[in-house]
Formats: C-alpha cells, structure tokens, sequence
C-alpha cells in the first residue's frame, strides 16, 4: 500500500543483474540487498528509478532524439503513419487525441505493441491484431527502437526475478504462463512546453497527460534529462515529483503486479505536467504478462496479506482492450 513517500528511490540494480541467470540467486547476498530496496520501494511508492541496468546511456539518449526529431516533422508527415482501430490502435495520435477520464491529454505519441498475427489470440486478440507503424524517415527508425524494445524486455524480465523474490516467490513466478511470452507496449511521447496564451503574459498550463495508473507489470520510463514534468500520487493525495536524473529509468507498477501481489504491492497514480517552456520527449515501455494471461492473486501474497483475495481475476487482454478503446473515443 502506499505510504506518505516524498521522494522516489535509487535502486543500483548491477548485483540482481549479476546473478538473474543463476537459479540459487536468492541466495546471493548482492541479490538479496536488491531485493530488500525493491521490496521497500514497491510497498511505499510502486515506484523507483534504476540504475545499474546496463542499457547504455547513449541508446537513451539516441531514442529520445529519434522521437523528438519525429514530432517536428510537419504535421501531414506524421499522419502518415496515423493510428486508427485498422491498424490495431498502431501509430500517431496528434495531441489531444488520447483521453484520460474525459479529458483530453496535451501529447502526442506513437503507440506500438507486440505484433500479434490474425487468428492468434481469437476474438480477444481481434483488436490489437496489425503491425507497427514506424516513420519511414529517418531510415534507422524501426531498426533502432527494435533493439530497444528487444534490450528493455531483457531488462524487464530481470527486475521482475528481483520482484518475484521481494514477494517470497521464486525467481520465475512471472514466467512460463504468466509472463513467459510477455506482451509489450512502447509509447513515443512529445508535451509541448507552455506558451503565453494572447494577451496575457501569464503561461497556461495543460495536462500532458491525466493521473492514471499502468496497466502490465512493470513500466520502464526513459524521460528527457532537463525537465521535471512526472508525478506520483503519495497515500495522503499530494502528488510527488519524479526529476530526471539521467542514465536511469523511473519503473513503476501496473495493475496486473497488483492483482498477483494481492494488493502489497499498488500501481500507482501518476500524471505529467510540463510547466517548462520547453517541448518534453518521453519513451515509455510497458512490461506485461502474456496477452492472454488470466492473473489472479499468487498464494504466496495471500497469506502474507490478509488471508482473502482482494481482487478477481483479470485477463490482460481484456483489460488492455477496455482501455485502449476508451482512451480515443470522440
Ligand atoms: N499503456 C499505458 N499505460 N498508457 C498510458 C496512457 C495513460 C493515459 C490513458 N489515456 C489512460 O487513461 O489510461
Ligand atoms: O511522460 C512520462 O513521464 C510518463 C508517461 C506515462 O505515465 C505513460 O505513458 O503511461
Ligand atoms: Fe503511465
């Protein structure tokens, strides 16, 4: 459950990755000081930045840039690439097209996920089914944020052991069945930075993007080093920032850890309000289970929580679909 946390923590995460390939990891001491940071960090805040992950700093950097140099394209260059419910809810959105809650959020974003082929999950697969839509310019485009998805879904698959053993399990809890074939999600995102609206020289300030809460197992969100613009919602309701601090990435939980842990561990509301003048570029990749998982609390939770389930059973894929179809109606 979350606490009244001020600040988000730092986890080094090198020792846990040192070790994830080893079956007797829990046994290792480096591993098991991980553990302990990630086990606080998921039960006060279900938010915490990593460091330590191996992916290198300038493919961060590269991604975000490669984003940014998209949305200054002119904006019938970007449509071409538009998403529409044809092409799986894959590709461009223009600012103000998505929606939190009713209200339209002041970015844009190219939006792609795991291809899944026709047929392959039936009817519940039916809507995500289509492949990703990548800008044709500049030519590196697809090639380069293939590698980053294929080096993100490593990294998420190891912090997940880390997790997996913080809630008294074995280090492969979230394989095989659960998140053995793990769905993806990775969203390009651009806020424009405020301006002075006519007339008034007092800046107005929109809503990049409403308090919601993620929807997998673990987000990884790789945010532009030189604006504060992420917030994260404490037990008492104030919304804390998460400043950049560069070379990491801010991981926070989503609704299916939620339901394994049983509620120990809660995907937390946050929301993104750029107040700089300057334009803010985020990649943001989405960890999930398998499409078609059907996640229920783990036994293990249960009893170190109250006894009770305290929440039914969800299949992922429905619950992706549910949102991806309310985020875009007009
Ligand atoms: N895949 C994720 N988490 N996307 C985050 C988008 C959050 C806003 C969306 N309109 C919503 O209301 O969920
Ligand atoms: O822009 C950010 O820092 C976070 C974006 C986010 O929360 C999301 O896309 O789910
Ligand atoms: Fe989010």
């Amino acid at each position: 459950m979350a606490t009244d946390f001020k600040s988000i923590p730092i986890i080094d995460i090198g020792p846990l990755l040192a070790k994830c390939d080893d079956p007797k990891m829990g046994q290792d001491s480096g591993v098991a000081q991980v553990v302990k940071q990630l086990d606080q960090a998921c039960k006060e805040a279900g938010f915490f930045y990593v460091k330590g992950h191996g992916i290198p700093e300038t493919l961060l950097k590269q991604v975000k840039n490669l984003t940014r140099k998209f949305f200054e394209l002119p904006y019938e260059e970007k449509l071409k690439i538009k998403m529409t419910a044809d092409s799986g809810y894959r590709g461009y959105q223009r600012i103000g097209e998505n929606i939190t809650k009713g209200v339209p959020d002041m970015h844009e974003a190219i939006d792609c996920y795991k291809e899944l082929k026709p047929g392959m999950y039936g009817d519940l697969g039916k809507p995500m089914e289509g492949c990703n839509q990548w800008p044709i310019k500049p030519t590196n485009f697809k090639m380069l944020m293939e590698e980053y998805v294929s080096l993100c879904t490593e990294l998420s698959r190891n912090i997940m052991r880390g997790i997996a053993l913080a809630l008294g399990g074995s280090p492969y809890e979230f394989e095989g069945e659960r998140a053995g074939n793990a769905f993806w999600v990775m969203r390009l995102i651009g806020y424009p930075g405020v301006h002075s609206a006519n007339g008034s020289d007092i800046p107005k300030e929109d809503i990049g993007c409403g308090a919601h809460t993620d929807y997998g197992l673990l987000t990884l969100v790789n945010q532009d080093d030189d604006i504060t613009a992420l917030q994260v919602r404490n037990h008492s309701g104030e919304w804390i920032s998460a400043p950049p601090v560069p070379g990491t990435f801010v991981c926070n939980i989503g609704d299916m850890l939620k339901i394994y842990s049983n509620g120990l561990y809660e995907s937390t509301l946050h929301q993104v309000i750029n107040s700089s003048p300057k334009y803010r570029v985020c990649v943001a990749y989405f960890y999930e289970t398998n499409f078609d998982t059907a996640v229920e609390p783990l036994d293990i939770c249960i009893e170190r929580t109250t006894g009770a389930k305290k929440f039914e059973r969800a299949v992922y894929g429905e619950h992706l679909v549910k949102k991806v179809q309310t985020n875009f109606v007009d």
